[in-house]
């Protein structure tokens, strides 16, 4: 069976509707990073796009979004650098261990003020679980064999997970409507 992640490999373990945040942790060992987050994650969704941090071995990452007034970065800030200066989301690495601890947008852009966090980075529990998988068909540019992409797709609906080679319907929406409100076609 193929592999997609840790997270979803068993089995898809549900959030708690009432949880309301926690701790994220670099992979150091010693003086890790942390990231405070005051909400839980809004959707949560696996991604197989290249930008997107896996852990070690996963082909797919699990990516969720906070507003970004309810994350601080609460220790071990200096071990933070942006991975890609020139991508829409800044992407801040542990330059250690090279986890991604958090990403923002910092250009206008439909998910501004949205921060992406890889939940598993915490031990805390109740984190909402994957909703969808997005960017299915950027695995192959990951080096995925082309010819095995409907076993991925395959595996994703055993779970019980949409697939889609953008962001899912809702989201894909949502930057239509701002990009449509932008250039005067749409009423602001
Ligand atoms: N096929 C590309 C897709 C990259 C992509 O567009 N990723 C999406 C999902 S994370 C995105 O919104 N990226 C914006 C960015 O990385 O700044 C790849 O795999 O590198
Ligand atoms: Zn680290
Ligand atoms: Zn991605």
């Amino acid at each position: 069976m193929v592999s997609l992640h840790p997270l979803l490999d068993n089995g898809i373990t549900p959030g708690s509707p009432s949880f309301s945040g926690g701790t994220l942790k670099c992979l150091c060992s010693s003086s890790p990073v942390e990231v405070t987050l005051t909400s839980n994650v809004l959707h949560n969704h696996a991604c197989g796009c290249t930008k997107c941090w896996k852990p070690a071995g996963a082909l797919f990452s699990i990516v969720g979004v906070v507003p970004k007034a309810n994350l601080s970065v609460t220790a071990n800030a200096d071990k933070l650098v942006i991975i890609d200066e020139s991508a829409a989301i800044q992407r801040y690495a542990c330059k250690e261990c090279g986890a991604h601890l958090y990403g923002r947008i910092e250009k206008e852009h439909p998910f501004a003020g949205l921060d992406f966090v890889h939940a598993e980075l915490s031990e805390d529990k109740g984190w909402q679980e994957p909703q969808f998988a997005a960017f299915v068909s950027s695995a192959i540019e990951q080096g995925f064999d082309p010819e095995k992409i409907g076993e991925v797709r395959g595996r994703f609906k055993e779970l019980g997970l949409e697939t889609y080679d953008a962001l899912s319907p809702p989201l894909m929406d949502a930057i239509a409507t701002w990009t449509g409100k932008k250039n005067g076609k749409l009423p602001a």
